[in-house]
């Protein structure tokens, strides 16, 4: 069994609608119930602070802080994390500074919030995330990226680098007589990030695969299978030093082309992944609503069964509005399938009764205009 992480104090200031809340909580998990509007995805969006990057919502920070304060806003927690317990506060200052998101671990401030890695994973399911398989594929990178980077905590600077250099690459090119130097030192850096990038994302749809297979079909949510296509599709058996090389020749092969289409049209940032229901030999975006959300909690489910496995830690999973759609017996296999992951997870929504099958696994929460109430 992996080994537990879980919250056991929760502190917002100006958070969205909360002024101010003080919540201890303990290694069960947590339902949260009350009318629209309320504050229950704020306050998942709040732990999901706790994790690097802009959150759930993918938000400005600037409209994370309560309409009305300063401008600025914290999240402060107490954790039995990955590394024993651990104080975490974040947030931002407001003002001309409230574009950067500060971390204190134990009260001294961290390089980066990338360190919150050491000490817990969160994986999140939100209604947000129900068009995955039909909307852009920009949203479907974005998934698989959150993926890897929950397992390799470097892939978010791969590919922050990565989109930096060609940002450089194509204004250069839109420039009369770009300095070819330049340009091909530009080239040769997205060539090798751009390569790592696109390794560990097929490294963790292999490592996902094989956990699906693992597990076999049979469980209330169906499997997936997943592919990666749209950039050197077919070569990846080959070593890398061999595919930056075929991808840097792409690039400067391809200048007068992407300097007439102002963007760089090859590359990690190009590609796509296609996913299948399994059982039914069927792509995803053609299944029943019903179906797509089935094998998105499968598909969340397993990978947050292969960080506990990898890590040795179970991950705090948010699920927003995960009941809504589900009858009753695949909610129950729900929640015992999430109680089976070994952590804690976090649940919304509008009916406690929903919840029923949960039983005293979970301690159960009322929210109303910003405030938390047994
Ligand atoms: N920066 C902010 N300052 C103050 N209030 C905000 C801010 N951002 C959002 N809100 C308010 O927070 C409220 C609660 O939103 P939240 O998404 O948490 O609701 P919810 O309980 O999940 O509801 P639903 O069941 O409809 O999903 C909304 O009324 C919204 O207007």
């Amino acid at each position: 069994m992996p080994h537990k992480v879980f919250l056991t104090r929760l502190k917002l200031a100006d958070f969205r609608n909360y002024a101010g809340l003080a919540l201890d909580l303990d290694e069960r998990h947590v339902v949260l119930t009350g009318e629209n509007g309320a504050g229950k995805t704020n306050l998942m969006e709040a732990v999901s602070f706790l994790s690097p990057g802009r959150g759930l919502r993918r938000a400005a920070y600037g409209d994370v802080a309560r309409v009305g304060s300063d401008g600025g806003f914290s999240v402060f927690t107490e954790l039995e994390g990955m590394d024993g317990s651990v104080e975490l506060g974040t947030g931002t200052l407001g003002g001309e500074e409230g574009q950067s998101r500060r971390l204190r671990i134990n009260g001294t401030t961290a390089k980066s919030v990338d360190e919150l890695l050491d000490h817990l994973r969160i994986l999140w399911l939100t209604p947000a995330m129900d068009g995955l398989f039909t909307g852009g594929s920009g949203d479907r990178r974005r998934f698989l990226d959150r993926l890897v980077l929950s397992l390799d905590p470097e892939h978010g600077r791969r590919a922050t680098d990565y989109e930096r250099a060609m940002r450089s690459r194509n204004k250069l090119l839109s420039e009369p007589r770009p300095d070819p130097a330049w340009l091909t030192g530009l080239e040769r850096q997205m060539a090798e990030l751009g390569v790592s990038m696109a390794h560990a994302r097929h490294e963790m749809l292999g490592l996902l695969a094989t956990l699906i297979e693992q597990n076999g079909e049979g469980s209330a949510f169906p499997a997936a299978s997943l592919a990666l296509s749209g950039f050197l599709d077919g070569e990846w058996h080959r070593p890398a030093v061999d595919l930056e090389e075929q991808y840097l020749g792409m690039l400067q092969t391809g200048r007068y082309r992407d300097a007439a289409a102002g963007r760089t049209l090859e590359g990690p940032h190009r590609s796509d992944l296609f996913i299948r229901h399994r059982a039914k030999d069927m792509e995803a975006a053609r299944c029943s609503t019903g179906e797509q959300k089935a094998l998105l909690v499968g598909l969340v489910l397993a990978h947050a069964r292969l960080v506990a496995n990898l890590t040795g830690h179970a991950p705090v999973l948010l699920l927003d509005e995960i009941a809504a759609h589900l009858d009753e017996g695949r909610r129950a296999a729900l929640f015992d399938l999430v109680d089976g992951l070994g952590g804690q997870a976090f649940m919304t929504g509008t009916d406690r009764a929903m919840f029923s099958a949960l039983g005293d696994r979970a301690r159960y929460l009322t929210v109303a205009n910003g405030a938390v109430s047994e």
